[in-house]
């Protein structure tokens, strides 16, 4: 479970969250400029905090006054818009990058079918590839909870829903904690087993 409370001052607002994640996917929604991505950021330990409490199982990732955990210590899996595959390494040296366990990871392949892309290069494949690439390379890590920023946005209509369908296939596999950013609607319904409406840094009452 992920437990989050959280203040930080921005620059036209103050982000104040609470919020608590299951096993489940939520879904933040809200206008650019809401908070999304810092709330993430927050999580992930990109951004820190002014006070509040974050905690992912039994373990504290952020906590007034205290230190917080590193980055590479949290256990989490972030998968962007842009993909963010290293361009120099093959799609195999990519998903195998960060893993845990080799059995483990060469059924995820399997399972969102990316056998074929092994000796390619990030380049040589097409952008819904990619991010299905980089959603094997981020559970590779097996990571405890999961956080997607827009991840696929910049895809046509028909490779969206293949990969819409893909994380809701592993996530009925494989449940954790994700929280998802997205500006699409039909997408937020679709995946969400809830949907947290932000404006102005605060979760608006359904
Ligand atoms: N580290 C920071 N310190 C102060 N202000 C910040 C910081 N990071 C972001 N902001 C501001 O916080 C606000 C929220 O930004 P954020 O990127 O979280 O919004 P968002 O909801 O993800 O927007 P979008 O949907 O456009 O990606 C913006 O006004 C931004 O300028």
């Amino acid at each position: 479970m992920l437990n989050i409370n959280i203040h930080k001052k921005l620059k036209n607002y103050s982000l104040e969250i609470s919020f608590q994640v299951d096993n489940e996917i939520i879904v933040l929604f809200g206008p650019s400029g809401a908070g999304k991505t810092t709330i993430l950021n927050c999580i992930a330990g990109i951004t820190k905090p002014d006070s509040g409490i974050i905690q992912l199982n039994h373990t504290t990732l952020y906590e007034t006054g205290k230190k917080p955990l590193p980055i590479q210590k949290r256990n989490l899996g972030y998968l962007f818009q842009d993909y963010a595959l290293f361009p120099h390494m093959t799609v195999c040296k990519n998903v195998t990058y960060g893993m845990v366990d080799k059995t483990f990871t060469d059924d995820l392949i399997r399972t969102v079918g990316i056998g074929h892309l092994l000796d390619s290069y990030p380049k040589q494949i097409s952008g819904g590839e990619k991010q299905r690439v980089a959603l094997v390379r981020a559970l590779a890590t097996q990571p405890k909870a999961l956080l997607l920023d827009e991840p696929f946005s910049a895809l046509d209509k028909d490779t969206r829903i293949d990969c819409q369908d893909e994380l809701l296939r592993l996530h009925k596999l494989w449940k954790i904690p994700v929280i998802m950013v997205t500006h699409d609607y039909e997408e937020a319904e679709k995946l969400g087993d809830r949907i947290l409406h932000l404006n102005n840094g605060r979760i608006m009452e359904d």
